[in-house]
């Protein structure tokens, strides 16, 4: 069955979820558009090349554009070298991209989209858990610096978005397992029945067989992606650019994007978000705000489904120097997302630096022993 869920704004459009997508694309794109650029990783050469075969049976002069893997991919280099190859097919305004892959693509194709010429139209085709429920709707696009995590980007809504089951099929556990991290922050945030679904399949979700997955196991993902899709769908839809309500989306990310930072990208963002809801849990707790139980409640459903909720004990310095740049900060001022209860979070800004440490000590673990380089590892 295909659900579809429309995200509203100046230009609404139609988060799909199904199988057998690609008819919809032509429709998606538009009747002025002429060239079209798919961009995907190198690790998914054969489906971006069957996209772009198919795009050009319909008449289509298409390109491709193969890029680095996973967050290697959201530089400032990439994006030069997407713009160079637009550049030199001559795409106009009235021309397109289509995005192929996880996050970190359907970022990096929605910036360069956001960019080229100020602005061209963008459908994104997700092909990880994550980019479905999470990345591919609402329009944040964007790289990475030196300094940070999604420090330069755009919000740049698609003008579509195809989330295609059968491309689950082929995403290895760990990926499958760091794309329920968002999954987990979306049940936590506004969707109880999410934490439910997670907690009472966790087994079946961590041990993620593909295509051998049982049906029972493909009904709950299935679920899962389209209650998380509509509580973003909601939020984005009110609230673009992150004026306010937005900014719930976040839970978890402050320390998480922190995390990324410092491992150099070694671990997956979804990992390094789930350390982060632990943190903003204890802080919430630590604050007055958060019953123990829903703080265990955390630990408990990340566990289950194989992700991390500790971090080594002696980065402190490096993550603080790191919060200072999250977007959600303003100017000495750290703020967080933190809950008082299940599906109501709330700002906490400014909190004292003994409690920020408190609840890092809260989340600590020894680092490991005579490898300080060795990165977190899903489930660790
Ligand atoms: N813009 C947003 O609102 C938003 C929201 C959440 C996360 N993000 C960003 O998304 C990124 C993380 O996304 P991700 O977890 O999808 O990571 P990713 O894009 O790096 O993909 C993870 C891995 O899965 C591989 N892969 C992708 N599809 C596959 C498939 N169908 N089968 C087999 N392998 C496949 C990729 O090649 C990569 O190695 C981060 O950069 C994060 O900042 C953005
Ligand atoms: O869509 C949003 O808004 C989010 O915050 C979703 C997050 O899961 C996502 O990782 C986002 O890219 C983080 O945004 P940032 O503004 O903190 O870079
Ligand atoms: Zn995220």
């Amino acid at each position: 069955m295909t659900v579809r869920v429309t995200v509203n704004g100046d230009k609404p459009y139609d988060v799909v979820v199904g199988r057998h997508l690609l008819g919809e694309l032509p429709a998606l794109l538009g009747p002025d558009v002429r060239r079209v650029l798919v961009m995907h990783p190198a690790s998914l050469e054969a489906t971006g090349e069957a996209v772009r075969e198919d795009l050009v049976a319909q008449g289509y002069e298409a390109f491709a554009a193969e890029l680095p893997d996973a967050e290697e991919q959201k530089t400032a280099q990439v994006a030069a070298f997407c713009w160079q190859v637009m550049g030199q097919a001559d795409f106009t305004r009235s021309d397109a991209i289509v995005s192929v892959g996880g996050g970190a693509t359907t970022d990096l194709a929605g910036f360069v989209a956001a960019t080229w010429l100020r602005g061209i139209r963008v459908v994104h085709v997700p092909t990880t858990l994550l980019a479905m429920v999470d990345a591919a709707v609402g329009g944040k696009t964007g790289i990475n610096t030196a300094e940070g995590k999604n420090l330069v980007g755009a919000f740049h809504p698609p003008a579509g978005v195809l989330c295609d089951l059968a491309a689950l099929e082929s995403l290895d556990r760990w990926d499958l397992v760091a794309g329920l991290a968002e999954v987990i922050k979306t049940g936590f945030i506004a969707d109880e029945r999410i934490l439910e679904l997670t907690a009472e399949h966790a087994h079946a979700l961590r041990e993620w067989a593909g295509a051998d997955a049982t049906e029972e196991t493909w009904a709950v993902l299935t679920e899962l992606i389209e209650r998380s899709v509509r509580v973003k769908a909601r939020v984005v839809g009110e609230d673009l650019t992150e004026q306010g309500l937005r900014e719930i989306l976040n839970y978890g990310h402050t320390l998480g994007h922190a995390i990324e930072l410092v491992e150099r990208y070694q671990l997956r963002h979804g990992a390094a978000v789930a350390v982060g809801m632990v943190f903003a849990a204890e802080l919430g707790r630590l604050g007055g705000k958060l019953d123990d139980a829903v703080v265990e409640r955390h630990r408990e459903i990340l566990t289950a489904v194989g992700l991390p909720t500790t971090y080594r004990g002696d980065r402190w310095d490096q993550l603080l120097a790191a919060m200072r740049r999250d977007k959600k900060a303003r100017g000495d001022l750290l703020r967080f997302v933190v809950l008082d209860d299940v599906g109501r979070p709330v700002r906490l800004e400014g909190p004292d630096p003994t409690v920020l440490a408190a609840a890092y000590a809260e989340i600590s673990k020894e680092p490991p022993s005579g490898n300080p380089g060795v990165p977190v590892q899903l489930g660790a």
